[in-house]
């Protein structure tokens, strides 16, 4: 079978966190995640915002598979500020260096700069980064359905639960959906990206949006980038969203987040 990007990140992510660990110690990463900030609310702040418009999770991303360098004058608190004065509701920090030229730092420095729930966005295979990422005080994380079986998805969700963190569990295909809802997180990520072959559509947000019972909160992810594509993923059903590229080619960082959310699809 041809390996996929997916198999790509995964295998060197595992390298990677065998790595961390032998640096830097659980038992270390442990007693900095105790004393780190107080937890922010992730979806209760989305739930919150899309009561009266849109929820916005503002990607903070330098590089992409996809696209290779998106951003060079990349500045990650200064970022955040400008999605925060623009109206984001809360922060998505890609922490992976190989493939997204991320860095773990990126992820403090932006939820340092502003008040709003930061999620660490990277491929989380193991309970060390999900400890990792409350000791770098993170609110949320990232868990993929695509790259995960049903036993490591709970496990790492218990382990991020434990931790007081939300989780948000993607999903790109209706079996995958399946799989998430049997998890305890009602936080549920649609991608409309392929993560395989990087193909995205928002047409999967329309497929799935009816299979997403209402107590789940719905985040469409990926391959928006202007008002009417928010209005027509509201018209299916999600009113809140994971926007990162869009966002990170402009200039005015700021002017753009206020743009694209200017015009909610009220309830
Ligand atoms: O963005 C990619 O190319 C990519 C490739 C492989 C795995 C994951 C990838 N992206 C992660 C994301 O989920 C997006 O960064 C996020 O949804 C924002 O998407 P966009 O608004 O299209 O930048």
């Amino acid at each position: 079978m041809t390996e996929t990007i997916l198999d790509r990140i995964k295998a060197q992510k595992l390298v990677e966190i065998a790595s961390d660990k032998a640096t830097m110690p659980l038992n270390l990463i442990e007693d900095a995640a105790r004393n780190a900030d107080e937890i922010r609310p992730f979806a209760e702040s989305l739930r919150r915002a899309q009561a009266t418009g849109y929820g916005l999770i503002a990607e903070i991303k330098k590089a992409s598979p996809s696209r290779g360098l998106i951003r060079s004058d990349f500045d990650p608190a200064g970022l955040a500020e400008a999605y925060e004065r623009g109206g984001a509701t809360c922060l998505s920090v890609l922490t992976d260096m190989s493939f997204f030229k991320g860095a773990k730092p990126y992820l403090t420095q932006a939820r340092g700069a502003s008040r709003l729930p930061v999620l660490r966005k990277d491929f989380i295979y193991d309970p060390y980064q999900i400890v990792e990422a409350r000791s770098l005080h993170a609110d949320a994380i990232l868990l993929i359905m695509a790259t995960l079986d049903d036993a490591q998805a709970a496990e790492l969700e218990a382990c991020a639960m434990e931790w007081g963190m939300d989780v948000l569990v993607e999903v790109h295909d209706r079996e995958e959906l399946d799989r998430a809802l049997k998890l305890r997180s009602r936080l549920i990520g649609v991608n409309n990206r392929d993560l395989r072959t990087f193909e995205t559509s928002l047409d999967v947000t329309r497929a799935l949006a009816q299979h997403v019972p209402d107590e789940c909160l719905l985040v469409s992810e990926s391959g928006l980038h202007a008002p009417e594509d928010l209005r027509a993923m509201a018209e299916a059903g999600a009113r809140s969203f994971l926007i990162g590229e869009a966002l990170m080619r402009e200039e005015n960082v700021e002017a753009a987040t206020a743009r694209i959310l200017a015009d909610p699809v009220l309830a």
